[in-house]
């Protein structure tokens, strides 16, 4: 065992997508036969397919994009709450929880029980976790779901208040196998220079 948790959902045409988003497709340009010397792939994807990150740009014109985002936000100590079966994620529902000496917290909902399907409703972040967590000196939120905000939501307020207080925002995570504690996570995006949003390779190691 190496000791590395992975927590990323595994990329193939069965991940489930925003509704109307591009599909995930994998597929040989050449193959080995074809080329006489090797397989090569082509990926098309959402920026927002499985685990990922978003780019302030994914919801503010002139917001960063991928390729300006601060990499050490998305690597070192991370703090895995259990807040299994909450109907939504405010300062209420993680007050009592010691979140000093970590700037990453991931939150196990459980609501996205059934990965081959996009979920129908998830508990959304409210807003005014955001200036909580910048209080805290967190950077990074990471949740196992699609979204911070409300599905149906067009003005994306948890977005826009999380990217306000400097708070990154991990979403898609598989925190299904993970125990409440502390880990090193690692959860770097593609260098998509132009992006909005990125794929990551999630993972935890107990620390
Ligand atoms: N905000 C979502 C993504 C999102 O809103 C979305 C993704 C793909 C296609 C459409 C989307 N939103 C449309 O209202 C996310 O954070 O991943
Ligand atoms: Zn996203
Ligand atoms: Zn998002």
């Amino acid at each position: 065992m190496s000791g590395w948790i992975d927590i990323s959902q595994f990329l193939d045409e069965g991940v489930p997508v925003w509704p109307g988003d591009t599909p995930f497709s994998y597929r040989l340009t050449w193959t080995k036969e074809e080329s006489g010397s090797v397989n090569v792939g082509q990926v098309a994807m959402s920026t927002h397919t499985g685990t990922h990150i978003d780019a302030p740009f994914h919801f503010d014109e002139e917001g960063k994009r991928v390729g300006e985002l601060d990499l050490a936000v998305y690597a070192g100590p991370a703090k895995v709450l259990d807040r299994e079966g909450i109907g939504w994620i405010g300062p209420e529902t993680l007050a009592g929880e010691e979140i000093t000496g970590v700037e990453r917290i991931l939150i196990r909902t459980g609501a996205w029980k059934d990965r081959s399907r996009f979920p129908k409703a998830i508990p959304p972040v409210d807003p005014a976790l955001a200036p909580w967590l910048k209080q805290r000196g967190i950077r990074l939120l990471g949740l196992d779901l699609p979204s911070v905000d409300p599905l149906d939501s067009k003005d994306l307020p948890a977005h826009h208040a999380l990217a306000r207080h400097g708070v990154h925002i991990l979403e898609g995570v598989v925190l299904d196998e993970v125990q409440a504690g502390t880990y090193e996570l690692v959860a770097f995006p593609l260098p998509l220079k132009q992006a909005d949003g990125s794929p990551v390779r999630a993972a935890l190691r107990p620390l």
